[in-house]
């Protein structure tokens, strides 16, 4: 739907076959105490989608453009779909990725089933020459996603690396 949207439809088989996908089951403990408690620090995701399911117990929030945390509550059954960094690169910016964090409250846990997709190592991500023009340029230069990974592997301390610092070319996405 998304690469339909952005006229993209015929690049999707392409993009499609170079994609990897992992599964994370992860449980946030309910604080000890009575105070909210930080679950997962604030983070764009790297890869291209993670498609997220939960259980009833909330605590995923996205960062506005206003600065402000915005709390997802997600009706039940329902997906939460999150655009990562690989997808904007290859949108060539047209599509950004959400900073979101997790902040865990109450007395239950939280559980999650996460679906990762992410470009699969050797594939260069690139963006299609549809959406690069005088207007838009390139925005990033064509990455090997397992490389990036490994960059920021290597700067796990330094929090202020993205896809920018690691093949952004200075062009404002
Ligand atoms: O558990 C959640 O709600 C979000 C998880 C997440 O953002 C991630 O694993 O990247
Ligand atoms: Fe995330």
């Amino acid at each position: 739907m998304l690469a339909e949207s952005l006229g993209l439809a015929k690049h999707f088989d392409e993009h499609q076959g170079n994609t990897s996908y992992v599964v994370f089951l992860t449980k946030y403990k309910a604080p000890e105490n009575d105070e909210p408690h930080p679950g997962l620090k604030s983070h764009k995701d790297q890869n291209s989608l993670t498609i997220l399911s939960q259980n009833h117990v909330d605590g995923l929030q996205v960062l506005t453009k206003d600065g402000q945390w915005f709390d997802i509550k997600p009706a039940p059954d329902s997906l939460v779909v999150i655009l990562g960094e690989a997808f904007a690169a290859w949108t060539n910016g047209r599509l950004q990725p959400p900073t979101h964090r997790v902040v865990v409250s109450g007395t239950e846990a939280r559980h999650t089933i996460g679906l990762f997709a992410g470009p699969r190592r050797g594939y260069l991500v690139t963006a299609p020459e549809e959406l690069v023009d005088e207007e838009h340029p390139m925005a990033f230069k064509p990455y090997d996603h397992a490389e990036y990974d490994e960059y920021l592997h290597v700067h796990l301390a330094n929090d202020d690396l993205d896809l920018k610092t690691f093949c952004g070319t200075g062009i404002s996405a």
